[in-house]
């Protein structure tokens, strides 16, 4: 069974179906990569995904648990993380700060039990070697550069033990080497964490990306590798270009 199964769902915004009867498997550990024209649906369905916005109709199954109504808080309680465009990191604290208290936040009290058993400080500086902050650790979060600040926030979502990591467009406005390095994050983290990325940068797509699937107009268009993806002649009309 899938981690994450998405039903038919669907949302009108005032008349404007934004998504239409989209049906999604993603497996646990799997990395999908999102793609499709602006006014696709992406954001949305990451929006509907995480709980930020709620379905007209239709179902968001998440570790066997339908979860399709549930607020925003209730879904990051079974493990479902969303980074936004505009970080949301604390700015007067520092790296190693702001990891802390993402991890105190980690709710329920199991995930406090396992926060006094297990060792916080290893853990936290598993996380700063995955996303290359290490050596950061005591730096104020208002001096990182913007790459930086957006791994850490990528590394909050890992300090509150998500197991479902969304992330909308994370290498916008980055420079490429920066890019480079978000795709090595993502490229450490495939197989530990289920991860849906919506992106439009297709060198990184074609490095991150096992499985991709496009949207158009609210639904599924085409799904597959990005050698399926980009030799997908409807693909290459709505989106790509020819
Ligand atoms: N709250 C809302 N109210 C009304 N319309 C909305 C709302 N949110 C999104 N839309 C509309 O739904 C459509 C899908 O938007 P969405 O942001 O999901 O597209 P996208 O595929 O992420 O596009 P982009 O690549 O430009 O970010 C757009 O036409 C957008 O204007």
């Amino acid at each position: 069974m899938a981690q994450l199964e998405i039903r038919d769902l669907t949302v009108d915004f005032g008349g404007f179906r934004a998504v239409d009867g989209l049906n999604l498997n993603v497996e646990k550990g799997e990395l999908l990569c999102l793609l499709g024209p602006n006014g696709a649906g992406k954001s949305t369905t990451l929006d509907l995904i995480c709980g930020k916005t709620q379905p007209t109709s239709g179902k968001v199954v998440f570790d066997g648990a339908t979860i399709t109504n549930l607020p925003e808080f209730k879904r990051a309680r079974h493990g479902v993380g969303r980074k936004f465009q505009i970080p949301s990191v604390f700015k007067r604290l520092t790296v190693r700060e702001n990891l802390e208290l993402a991890r105190s936040q980690r709710p329920g009290v199991w995930a406090n039990i396992t926060r006094i058993l297990a060792k916080p400080s290893e853990a936290l500086e598993k996380i700063m070697e995955t996303v290359g902050l290490t050596d950061q650790r005591h730096v104020l979060a208002e001096n990182l550069s913007h790459g930086q600040t957006q791994w850490l926030e990528i590394a909050m979502l890992l300090s509150q033990d998500c197991k479902l990591l969304l992330m909308d467009e994370p290498t916008a406005g980055m420079t490429a080497s920066e890019t480079q390095r978000t795709a090595a994050i993502l490229e450490k983290l495939h197989g530990e964490r289920t991860i849906v990325v919506v992106e439009h940068d297709m060198q990184f797509v074609r490095k991150v990306a096992r499985r991709i699937t496009v949207l158009h107009q609210g639904s599924v268009l085409a799904e597959g590798s990005i050698k399926d993806i980009e030799s997908n002649p409807e693909v290459r009309s709505a989106y790509l270009g020819h």
